[in-house]
């Protein structure tokens, strides 16, 4: 993974390193960085071209394949992602969000990194000084840095002529090859050869390329045979598989009872499970075309279900409930999405340091790193670290937070101010609260309660560690907060929950949820989420919001409780997110109709976003005031930002 981050840079040197080089130096220096990105830029097209024709063969064989699904999606989505942030570090989601609704003031981001958005312009000017590079350029930078260690050891490794070649050749583009590349090809540098002909093959590279070869025929005849010859082997691999017959794949045939209690007898066999599965997708997807006589989609989707419980590790319920979720295709790619880590994120503690400068620190002890996406300005991605992550210095200093990039998004939604009264209903360990905390700079007050006293101990370590002063700890059943306190400018309920989105970090959670454990859950969330409301003042001149978060993606803790918030507290409305990216919520489900303004909540997936499936919902709090269906007005305590207490009159 550190490989990819190393190779999509382009970037500056780092200026110390530019600094201490002299002029001539670097202009050898960018030559050679040049002629090993361009030899490595055809040894994959090499590889893609091969790939690609052997593809094309095993294709239909492998259409629903579904195993490297999110692989791919995870490697196009960070690549995708790495180079958005390249272009545009301005447009950070929180802070548009916030503007779009004209309620949450300047966004929380800006208060922390004002300097980072003065070298966001700074940057535009193409200035290479280090005070000039934002964090993310300074980010790339170091990935530059690696990545020309990485050159020199390709280039070390080069042909002398080929080196020279590209000396002299510095300042052509790979579409235009001198007379030098026709000599290499006569002087028979087979390893030139064998680029140039896939790079003329390959139809994404430019395709100038190959008119600087003198033997184009007998080149392309060469390539024919060779493509020929793939053919026929993927043929015999296809056939030989029994997939397909003369073009056109083999009927699916469930297997009979017989044949599934003959299978209980024998080791498993994994791989042909997992063909019966991705079949069994196919007859489904095409059911009317493909489904044998006699056999009823239920009964596709019976073995399918079994298929999948045994494969990937899941218990009945928690199938069921996946595949009431999602479409079987999509199913498999959670499911595939959860057998893989998310990558390592971490979080700027803006209090002690900017991220540029965490970046250069880290780089500097061998971390190969990333800004995690542009929706954040305080991220970044772990590839690959020479020492722990969370034992480095400058996680010692507090620096940063081990935090997943799921945990930024209930904070980012609920863009906490400064000098404001915030309540984190259900903190422990403290990654939102201490980004709430760092959002605020450290002014006004955030209570950070939970109800597990163990796990407070990490709170109060993290609060330290980050040098947070604004933060109390306190240790209640977040449902009796209205009358503990109240008064809040903004309250978040990142609430206790079955974890269905935190699979790939915990995998009980595949065998040890049942749909008692979902009820005791959706019961205690409720009920915390109307402590939640209730503890929010209305009338606060900067807030009145709430955002209810869970790392779980059943419609159960997620859309329903939201759904009955808004119908016990006729006092709130869902407001947006500010999150430009993730899901809608669900407005109905499952012949459940819930009230439409739950489009605004945002559902993300690990196999959709690269991150811990979580669900974010955020409400404006309009009225203290809650009118019942027979006409009363109640007041909850705790609304307002003192709690009034009626004076009992003196009966004498
Ligand atoms: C999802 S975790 C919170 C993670 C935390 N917000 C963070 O970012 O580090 C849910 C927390 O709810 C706490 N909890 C469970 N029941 C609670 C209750 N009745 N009142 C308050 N907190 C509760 C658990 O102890 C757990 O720490």
């Amino acid at each position: 993974m550190g490989r990819r981050a190393k190779n999509k840079q382009d970037a500056p040197l780092p200026l110390a390193q530019e600094k201490s080089t002299g002029k001539v130096t670097k202009i050898l220096h960018d030559k050679l960085k040049h002629l090993a990105v361009r030899d490595r830029k055809q040894q994959s097209a090499a590889l893609k071209n091969r790939s690609k024709n052997h593809g094309r063969q095993t294709e239909k064989r492998k259409s629903s394949e579904a195993e490297p699904a999110a692989n791919k999606n995870k490697r196009s989505k960070q690549a995708k992602e790495s180079e958005d942030e390249d272009e545009d570090e301005e447009g950070d989601v929180g802070e548009a969000g916030a503007q779009e609704l004209e309620l949450d003031g300047d966004g929380w981001d800006n208060a922390p990194l004002e300097s980072d958005s003065e070298i966001d312009e700074d940057d535009d000017d193409g200035s290479d000084s280090m005070a000039e590079f934002d964090s993310d350029a300074n980010a790339e930078e170091q990935s530059d840095d690696e990545d020309e260690d990485e050159e020199e050891d390709v280039v070390s490794q080069m042909p002398l002529s080929l080196l020279s070649d590209d000396e002299e050749d510095d300042d052509n583009d790979d579409d235009e090859p001198d007379a030098q590349d026709d000599s290499d090809e006569i002087s028979g540098i087979e390893s030139y050869d064998e680029f140039a002909t896939d790079d003329d093959d390959d139809d994404d590279d430019d395709a100038a390329a190959p008119v600087t070869f003198r033997d184009m025929e007998k080149r392309s005849l060469k390539l024919d045979a060779k493509r020929k010859q793939m053919e026929e082997l993927a043929d015999v691999e296809l056939k030989a598989a029994g997939a397909v017959v003369d073009g056109e794949r083999a009927l699916f045939v469930l297997p009979t009872p017989e044949e599934i209690e003959a299978e209980k007898e024998t080791p498993p066999d994994l791989s042909a499970i997992q063909h019966r599965i991705q079949e069994i997708i196919r007859v489904l997807n095409n059911f009317s075309e493909l489904r044998t006589e006699g056999s009823s989609r239920n009964d596709y989707m019976d073995q399918l279900k079994r298929d999948m419980c045994f494969y990937y590790g899941y218990n009945e319920f928690l199938m069921d409930k996946l595949l009431d979720l999602f479409t079987v295709s999509e199913a498999v790619e959670f499911f595939e999405a959860n057998e893989v880590a998310r990558p390592v994120t971490i979080r700027t503690n803006t209090l002690k340091t900017r991220r540029r400068d965490l970046a250069q620190a880290l780089i500097n002890r061998g971390v190969n790193l990333d800004p995690i996406g542009k929706w954040t300005k305080v991220g970044l991605t772990i590839f690959d670290s020479p020492v722990p992550v969370g034992a480095t210095p400058e996680y010692m200093a507090g620096h940063y937070m081990i935090q997943a990039a799921s945990s930024f998004l209930p904070v980012i939604a609920l863009a906490p101010q400064e000098k404001e009264k915030v309540l984190d209903m259900s903190a422990a360990p403290g990654g939102k609260t201490t980004y709430c905390a760092a959002l605020m700079k450290n002014t006004g007050m955030v209570v950070a309660n939970d109800a597990n006293k163990d796990r407070e101990k990490a709170l109060v370590a993290n609060i330290h560690r980050l040098g947070i002063s604004n933060t109390i700890v306190c240790n209640y059943d977040g449902r009796e907060f209205p009358k503990v306190m109240g008064g809040f400018d903004r309250v978040l309920l990142d609430a206790p929950c079955s974890g269905t989105g935190v699979i790939s970090k915990d995998a009980s959670v595949k065998i040890n949820k049942s749909q008692d454990d979902i009820n005791m859950l959706t019961h205690l969330q409720k009920e915390l989420i109307l402590s939640a409301i209730d503890s929010v003042n209305a009338d606060s001149s900067t807030g009145g919001y709430i955002v209810y978060s869970t790392c779980s993606v059943t419609v159960d803790e997620d859309e329903a409780v939201v759904n009955y918030a808004l119908s016990k507290r006729p006092n709130i409305k869902l407001v947006s997110t500010g999150l430009d990216f993730g899901s809608p919520g669900f407005t109905s489900f499952r012949g459940h109709t819930f009230h439409p303004s739950l489009n605004l909540t945002r559902r993300f997936y690990p196999h959709a976003h690269n991150m811990d499936g979580f669900f974010v919902a955020k409400f404006k709090k309009f009225s203290n005031k809650i009118k019942t269906a027979d006409n009363k007005v109640i007041v909850p305590a705790g609304s307002g930002s003192k709690r009034k207490h009626k004076k009992k009159k003196n009966s004498n």
